[in-house]
C-alpha cells in the first residue's frame, strides 16, 4: 500500500531497528528538475514507469520486504527551487527529516550533474563540523539515453567516491531492478551508520551545522 501525505504534515519518525520490530527510514531525494525523481519514486512504489509526472512535493510511505525484515519507507519526492533568487536548494527542514539522501542527475544534462556536486558538498560541508557521515547515494538516470550522454559514468564514480557516496546508474525508464538496488543500497548505508552512530550522529544531527552555515536558528 501507498500513502501520501503532503510533506508539513508529516511527523518525524524515529528508527527502531536493531531490534526484532519494523525499520524505518524516512529517505529524500533530490537533485535538478526533470531529471527523474518522481520516476525513480513512482518505479519503486508501483514498479511501473507512467511517463509523465506532476510537479508535486509529495512524501510517501511504503513498506518493503529486505532479507524477511519489514522495512518501512518514507520518501520524500521533492522540487528543485524554481525561484532563481533561491540559494538554497536543500532546507533544514529536509534535512532534519531525512535519514539518507538521494541525489539524481540525469546523464544527459550536464548542469544537473553540476546541482548534483553542489548539492553533495553542501550536506558533507555542513557535516564536517559533527563529523556526520550522511548516507548518501548518487544516481546518474536516463541510461536508456546514451546517444544524448553528457556526463561519463567515471565522472559520477568520482564524484561518488570522492564524496563517501554510493553510486548507481539507472535507467528509470527502462527496469525496476536498478532503481531497487539504489534504495535497497541506501537503507544498507542507512543500517551501517545507525549501528556506527547509535547516539544519533546520522544525517539529522547535521542539521545544526547546515544552521551554522545558513546562519539562521538553531534546530534542535
Ligand atoms: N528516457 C528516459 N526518460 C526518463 C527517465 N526517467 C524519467 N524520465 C523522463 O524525464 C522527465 C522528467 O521526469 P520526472 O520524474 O518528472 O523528473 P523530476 O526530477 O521529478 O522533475 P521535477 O518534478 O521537475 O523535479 C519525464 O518526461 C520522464 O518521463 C529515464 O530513465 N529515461
Amino acid at each position: 500500500m501507498v500513502v501520501q501525505v503532503k510533506p508539513g504534515s508529516h511527523q518525524c519518525h524515529r528508527s527502531m531497528d536493531g531490534n526484532q520490530h519494523k525499520v524505518e527510514a524516512n529517505i529524500l531525494l533530490l537533485g535538478a528538475e526533470n531529471v527523474g525523481k518522481s520516476a525513480l519514486t513512482v518505479r519503486f512504489l508501483t514498479r511501473r514507469f507512467i511517463g509523465e509526472y506532476g510537479d508535486i512535493d509529495s512524501i510517501y510511505s511504503h513498506t518493503d520486504n529486505i532479507n524477511g525484515r519489514e522495512i518501512s519507507f518514507n520518501i520524500w519526492d521533492s522540487l528543485y527551487p524554481q525561484d532563481s533568487e533561491t540559494t538554497e536548494t536543500i532546507s533544514e527542514k529536509q534535512l532534519q527529516w531525512a535519514d539518507g539522501v538521494i541525489l539524481v542527475y540525469s546523464i544527459c544534462d550536464r548542469s544537473s550533474f553540476e546541482v548534483v556536486r553542489q548539492q553533495v558538498q553542501l550536506i558533507r560541508h555542513a557535516g564536517k563540523k559533527t563529523s556526520a557521515i550522511a548516507p548518501i547515494i548518487i544516481v546518474g538516470n536516463k541510461r536508456d539515453l546514451q546517444h544524448r550522454r553528457t556526463v561519463s559514468s567515471e565522472e559520477g564514480r568520482l564524484l561518488a567516491l570522492s564524496k563517501d557516496c554510493g553510486f548507481f546508474e539507472i535507467s528509470a525508464a527502462e527496469t525496476y531492478h536498478g532503481v531497487l538496488l539504489v534504495f535497497h543500497g541506501l537503507m544498507e548505508l542507512i543500517k551501517e551508520s545507525r549501528a556506527l552512530s547509535k547516539g544519533g550522529a546520522g544525517i539529522k544531527s547535521i542539521v545544526r551545522s547546515m544552521s551554522a552555515v545558513f546562519g539562521k536558528k538553531r534546530l534542535e
